[in-house]
């Protein structure tokens, strides 16, 4: 591994690229950004590179990839994929898709409640970096852990990669449950519920059940879906007064990767039988199927059960 370089390459220009920058830059490192309407050549921000950050979008993840295959990426460097999103044509994580674009690379996932807005303006916040590779995990916590920013490491990168995916699905709920004016109960119960569904459709996908009582799955849950910083959450907002998601999307400052995930998410649990009673009314709402009303009727209107059921195999027809 070359550790003696000092440079970290970041794809992606983006409020989340631009605020990992800034915190990299701030533990002295060299910062060099790539934005694929720029005119700097990718090979060039990433030769010397000791890690490759890619903070794009999901809908950007397989061209930017597409890319950096052209250039012979030495294997000694680190890969940090921040994007949290999945993909909609074979619903792999980015993580995944990196990791079988570049199998001699180690493959780190960053993720965590980290409102680029808020680590903007230097308020504290943790943040989870996975890897199979510990030592690969090591360095890239100590290249972004600050004052204000802890960095924490674990082994599930899956786990850690799917928190912060799926959480934008409930995100999006939780912003129509505020639009709505539905109570603090209302919302303590959405998230609540919500996590067994994250945990039901994450550890199908490999994930670890525990990495979601963490930072990136419970800790960003809390974070996004209280936060009208979210763009999740502003999607949700938008859709209980009742505007359509074209034209929230239209308004919308950055990417709510919501929207596609929940697709996704749906996706995976129809062919796996995975009850995700929650995303499934998102779904359906986000499509303009039933109104904000009719899907919190049909969440109250389940069949009653027991609290702990672990995993239900029933879903709800369309
Ligand atoms: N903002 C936040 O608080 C956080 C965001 N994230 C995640 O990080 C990712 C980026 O988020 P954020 O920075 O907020 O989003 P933005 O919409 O601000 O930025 C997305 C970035 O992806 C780039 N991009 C889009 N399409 C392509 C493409 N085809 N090829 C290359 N690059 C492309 C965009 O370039 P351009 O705009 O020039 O087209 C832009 O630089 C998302 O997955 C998000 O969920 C994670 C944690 C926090
Ligand atoms: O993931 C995030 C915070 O951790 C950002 O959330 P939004 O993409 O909904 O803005």
């Amino acid at each position: 591994m070359n550790i003696k370089s000092n440079i970290v390459a970041i794809l992606g220009t983006g409020v989340w690229g631009s605020a990992l920058g800034a915190i990299a830059k701030s533990n002295s490192h060299d910062i060099r950004f790539w934005s694929h309407r720029g005119t700097d050549s990718l090979e060039s921000i990433v030769k010397d590179a000791v890690i490759v950050l890619s903070a794009v979008s999901m809908k950007g993840v397989m061209a930017t990839i597409a890319k950096l295959k052209k250039l012979n990426l030495s294997s000694d460097k680190i890969i940090v994929t921040a994007t949290k999103g999945l993909d909609p044509e074979t619903t792999r994580t980015p993580s995944q898709i990196w990791q079988a674009a570049f199998p001699d690379n180690p493959v780190v996932v960053l993720s965590g409640p980290n409102l680029s807005k808020e680590i903007a303006r230097g308020l504290p916040a943790a943040t989870v970096v996975a890897s199979n590779d510990l030592a690969a995990a090591e360095k890239v916590q100590d290249i972004f852990a600050s004052d204000t920013f802890r960095v924490y490491v674990n082994q599930d990168p899956i786990g850690t990669e799917l928190g912060g995916t799926l959480k934008n699905v409930i995100a999006i709920a939780s912003g129509v449950c505020d639009g709505m004016n539905l109570g603090t109960n209302a919302k303590a119960a959405l998230l609540t519920r919500a996590l067994p569904e994250m945990i039901r459709i994450g550890t199908h996908l490999g994930a670890s059940g525990e990495t979601f009582f963490g930072l990136s799955g419970l800790g960003d849950l809390i974070a996004t879906c209280d936060s009208p910083l979210s763009r999740n959450y502003q999607v949700g907002y938008g859709l209980a007064q009742d505007k359509t998601l074209e034209q929230i999307l239209a308004e919308l400052e950055g990417t709510a990767e919501g929207v596609n995930t929940t697709n996704v998410l749906i996706k995976i649990a129809d062919m796996e039988t995975i009850a995700v009673p929650i995303a499934r009314q998102v779904h359906r709402l986000l499509r303009g199927k039933i109104t904000p009303v009719e899907a919190i009727q049909a969440l109250m209107e389940r069949d009653l059960k027991p609290e702990f059921c672990d995993i239900e195999f029933e879903i709800t027809n369309e």
